[in-house]
């Protein structure tokens, strides 16, 4: 059970959870899930920076820089949980977080997310590389200000232009191990610059009563659901040529054209079938499905650089 199910208005049969630590309420604030799978393609990022199996000062300097992502991008999204708490409050799915429900006081907020940037911004500056560092503290800026304080209550393309944030791990992971940015990570950025409209528009169109509570100038609220879907259908179309490029480029062999043309096949048939035929249930199981497709598809990148 997520922590969202709790916030389900006295439901029989539900039993109240219990309230979780300070630890867990602070832990939370980094939105975990999201980060692990930023930390993930950062890492890939890396590993393909490298060629062939990576020596030990190599391995110890990644899972360092792995280390230094974790915290920024973690003190990014308490930043946007902190700038956010009102909004929060207003929607079913983010009411339960500790500051939208005043357990975690804004000074709190504001005092962790600093402490997990600046940890984070030393160990890249000086254990990793000054690049990395900058960055890392770029996209930090370009998430919890450009995104959430300036683009989020402007425009609906806020999560296209804020999708280049959540893009950058992989040239973030690449700079850490040769302190440069190359065209290959370049691709890598593109994948996930174009993969974020279509996994966030399939939650909003299903959570669109939640938006509009929520007074974000989000896609389906603004532009309705039907333009929605063909947005997502045409990023989809989009994305499917992306996702050919690392093997085009021979940055990775058969093994992951193999996974990414079935992968692609698979968010390109969700988006068709959402586009023909509107249901939440269709929209919830295409936004799951673009957690599968790029964590799939990375981890392909990985093994195809290991085993072929
Ligand atoms: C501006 C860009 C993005 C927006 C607006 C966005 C939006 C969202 C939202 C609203 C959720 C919450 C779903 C829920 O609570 O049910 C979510 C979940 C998720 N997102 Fe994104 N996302 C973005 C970029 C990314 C990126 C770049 C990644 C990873 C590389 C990512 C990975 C995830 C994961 C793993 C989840 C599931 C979290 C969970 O199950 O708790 N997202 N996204
Ligand atoms: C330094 C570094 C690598 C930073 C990464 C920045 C980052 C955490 C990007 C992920 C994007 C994300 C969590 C979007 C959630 O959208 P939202 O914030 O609109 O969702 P919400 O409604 O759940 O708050």
């Amino acid at each position: 059970m997520t922590p969202q199910d709790s916030t389900v208005p006295h439901s029989p049969v539900m039993p109240a959870l219990p309230t979780p630590s300070k630890f867990q309420q602070f832990y939370s604030l980094t939105k975990p899930r999201v980060v692990q799978l930023i930390v993930f393609c950062a890492l890939i990022g890396m590993v393909l920076a490298v060629p062939g199996v990576p020596t030990w000062p190599e391995l110890r300097l990644g899972l360092i820089a792995c280390a230094g992502i974790w915290l920024v991008a973690g003190a990014a999204a308490a930043f946007n949980c902190l700038v956010e708490a009102g909004i929060d409050a207003r929607m079913k799915r983010t009411s339960w977080r500790a500051t939208a429900q005043g357990q975690i006081s804004n000074q709190m907020a504001l005092g962790f997310s600093a402490a997990l940037c600046v940890l984070g911004s030393s160990i890249l500056y000086f254990l990793v590389n000054p690049l990395t560092m900058w960055l890392t503290f770029a996209t930090f800026v370009g998430y919890a200000v450009v995104y959430t304080v300036i683009l989020k209550p402007l425009t609906p393309q806020n999560i296209v232009i804020g999708g280049a944030s959540g893009a950058m791990p992989p040239v973030l992971g690449w700079a850490a191990m040769t302190g440069d940015v190359s065209p290959q990570a370049l691709i890598l950025f593109l994948i996930i610059f174009l993969w974020t409209p279509p996994h966030f528009w399939a939650l909003a169109l299903y959570r669109v009563e939640d938006y509009r509570k929520s007074g974000l100038p989000m896609l389906p609220v603004t532009h309705g659901n039907e333009f929605t879907r063909l947005q997502i259908l045409l990023y989809t179309f989009v994305l499917f040529a992306a996702c050919m490029m690392p093997f085009i480029f021979q940055m990775s062999g058969w093994l992951y054209l193999a996974v990414a043309v079935v992968l692609s096949i698979g968010f390109t048939g969700y988006a068709w079938a959402l586009w023909r035929n509107y249901s939440d249930a269709l929209a919830r199981k295409t936004f799951r499905f673009s957690l599968i497709h790029l964590s799939l598809l990375f981890a392909a990148l990985l093994l195809d650089h290991y085993l072929i």
